[in-house]
């Protein structure tokens, strides 16, 4: 199966065309206000029609209304609803089919319940005291060795363009995200991290398949 590669916390329409450029699957859009990458879904809004037309646009919230979903999906015609907060599976069922869970993990229990979740994806991160993502730190990967989750799992958690391809080698995600290993600066993409993060996740999986 084809690795999926989702470079989050893109605040730009320029940085936008340059992840589709780049050879990514998917683009996350912050809509976290505490979040250094926040966007505003009214931006987003006005890029329509001139977003790159193949990339899945996955909108990021931490605990927010099912309400405040709804806007965001209608303004911005999101494809994909990451919740990357203290979400219920419950929240996950009423949002519907779109939705991405996402999980902090520092060690093996905070897999357990995981699979009440009835999402499109897990997508698990480090689990970092007084932050909700974007860290760039790592987690220890072998607590997922005998993690059977039901749904396609989707790796993040401090990857860069040097620790990505390893990554995929070990877990064998379906896709991998990753938000600072690939930035100029907080809420700014680096167009070389960004192609260099690409090629070494593909080169791994196809190296992998
Ligand atoms: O990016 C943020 O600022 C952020 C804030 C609050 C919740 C989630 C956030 N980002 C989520 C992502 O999808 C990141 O890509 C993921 O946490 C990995 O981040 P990094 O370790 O920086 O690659």
């Amino acid at each position: 199966m084809a690795l999926a590669i989702k470079i989050c916390g893109v605040t730009t329409l320029e940085d936008a065309w340059m992840v589709q450029d780049a050879g990514a699957d998917a683009l996350g859009l912050v809509f976290y206000k505490k979040s250094s990458r926040y966007v505003a879904p009214e931006t987003v809004a006005q890029w329509a029609g001139r977003m790159p037309p193949l990339l899945t646009v996955v909108g990021l919230f931490v605990n927010a209304s099912l309400e405040e979903i709804r806007r965001a999906e209608f303004l911005c015609g999101l494809d994909r609803i990451q919740l990357h907060g203290d979400e219920a599976p419950e929240f996950c069922q009423a949002v519907g089919p779109r939705a991405i869970k996402a999980a902090r993990v520092a060690q093996a229990d905070d897999l357990l319940g995981l699979n009440r979740y009835p999402a499109r994806a897990l997508l698990l991160d480090a689990k970092v005291d007084g932050a909700y993502g974007g860290t760039g730190h790592a987690f220890d990967w072998d607590i997922l060795r005998r993690f059977e989750p039901d749904a396609p799992l989707i790796l993040a958690g401090g990857l860069n363009p040097d620790n990505v391809a390893e990554a995929v080698r070990r877990v064998q995600p379906h896709g991998v995200d990753v938000s600072s290993g690939v930035e100029a600066a907080p809420g700014r993409k680096d167009a070389e991290k960004t192609r260099r993060f690409v090629e070494n996740a593909r080169a791994a999986a196809v190296a992998g398949a």
